[in-house]
């Protein structure tokens, strides 16, 4: 595994396992699964409704619990600074643990007036040491710099989709300048038509790989945290192996000229689900 360090400090896997869609009564089988495969960074959400079936693995106690980073997040219904902190402790209930690694706001929305606030209540939970980073999901620019003027403590990562199709390439000069970390979620756009592209199938080809193995060894080449989500056995080894190739400059090239600002999930600005 290869590990990254992040603004304050806190080292977390450049690679991760994210449990979107695995239903709750499966979490626990993948989550365990995942840990045996190498995985140490699991990337849940309250509203993914399997952070007790996450929970479940974590309480096998299968590698030291200080082994592992966690991510759970706030959902759009539960923002706001009281909210937030009883939606926290629900999380914390429900994964049976009393710390975080990283707890984030899942959107800037569905009201833009309250994520400020929301974010103060991150602060609290970091200052209070129960969640050992902060940070956000599907923060654009301007969300960003809000956060910058009017709170304290710097988001240690924005989690967005990025993929070949949608390479964020902005908002990712944007939080290098400001030491946030890009997490890439969606990394094969939700296991969608990138996996079909003729230049990463022809990368994958030269180098003995799979394409899903050519898109996540590019993404650790630029430099971002990364999170697929398999309930697949042989798949979940399969992303984890992208740690004995690397591609050249000429390839990062060819996958960097695919960017189409293509989204497969919500757009920010439009995202007022509750
Ligand atoms: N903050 C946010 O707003 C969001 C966060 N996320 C996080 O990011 C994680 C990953 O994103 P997600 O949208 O799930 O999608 P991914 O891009 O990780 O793709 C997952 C899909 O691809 C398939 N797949 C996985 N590995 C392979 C492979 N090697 N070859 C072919 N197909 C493969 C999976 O199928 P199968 O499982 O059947 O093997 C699944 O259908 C989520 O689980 C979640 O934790 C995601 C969306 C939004
Ligand atoms: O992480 C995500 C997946 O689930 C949610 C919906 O149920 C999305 O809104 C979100 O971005």
């Amino acid at each position: 595994m290869q590990y990254i360090t992040l603004n304050n400090g806190i080292r977390t896997p450049q690679l991760g396992y994210g449990v979107w869609k695995v239903p709750n009564e499966e979490a626990a089988n993948a989550v365990e699964q995942a840990i045996q495969a190498g995985y140490r960074l699991i990337d849940t959400a309250m509203i993914y409704k399997n952070e007790v079936g996450v929970g479940e693995a974590l309480a096998k106690n299968i590698v030291p619990r200080e082994e592992l980073f966690i991510t759970t997040k706030v959902w759009n219904a539960d923002q706001g600074y009281e909210n937030t902190l009883k939606a926290f402790d629900e999380s914390l209930e429900k994964l049976g643990i009393d710390y975080v690694d990283l707890y984030l706001i899942h959107w800037p929305t569905p009201n833009f007036d309250q994520y400020v606030d929301t974010y103060k209540a991150l602060e609290k939970i970091y200052k209070d040491g129960r969640a050992k980073a902060i940070g956000v999901c599907n923060f654009e620019i301007e969300h960003l710099e809000r956060i910058l003027n009017e709170c304290e403590v710097v988001p240690a990562v924005n989690q967005v989709e990025c993929h070949p199709y949608l390479q964020q390439n902005e908002l990712k000069d944007f939080c290098k300048k400001h030491g946030i970390y890009i997490e890439a979620y969606s990394p094969l756009m939700n296991g969608t038509k990138v996996l079909e592209d003729p230049v990463i199938k022809e990368l994958a080809e030269q180098h003995g790989k799979t394409p899903a193995q050519v898109i996540l060894r590019w993404q650790l080449q630029t430099d971002v945290i990364v999170i697929p989500k398999t309930v697949t056995p042989s798949r979940m080894k399969e992303n984890i192996d992208i740690f004995d190739f690397e591609l050249s400059e000429g390839d990062m090239e060819k996958i960097a000229a695919l960017d189409r600002g293509e989204r497969h999930n919500a757009d920010p600005n439009e995202m007022h689900f509750r």
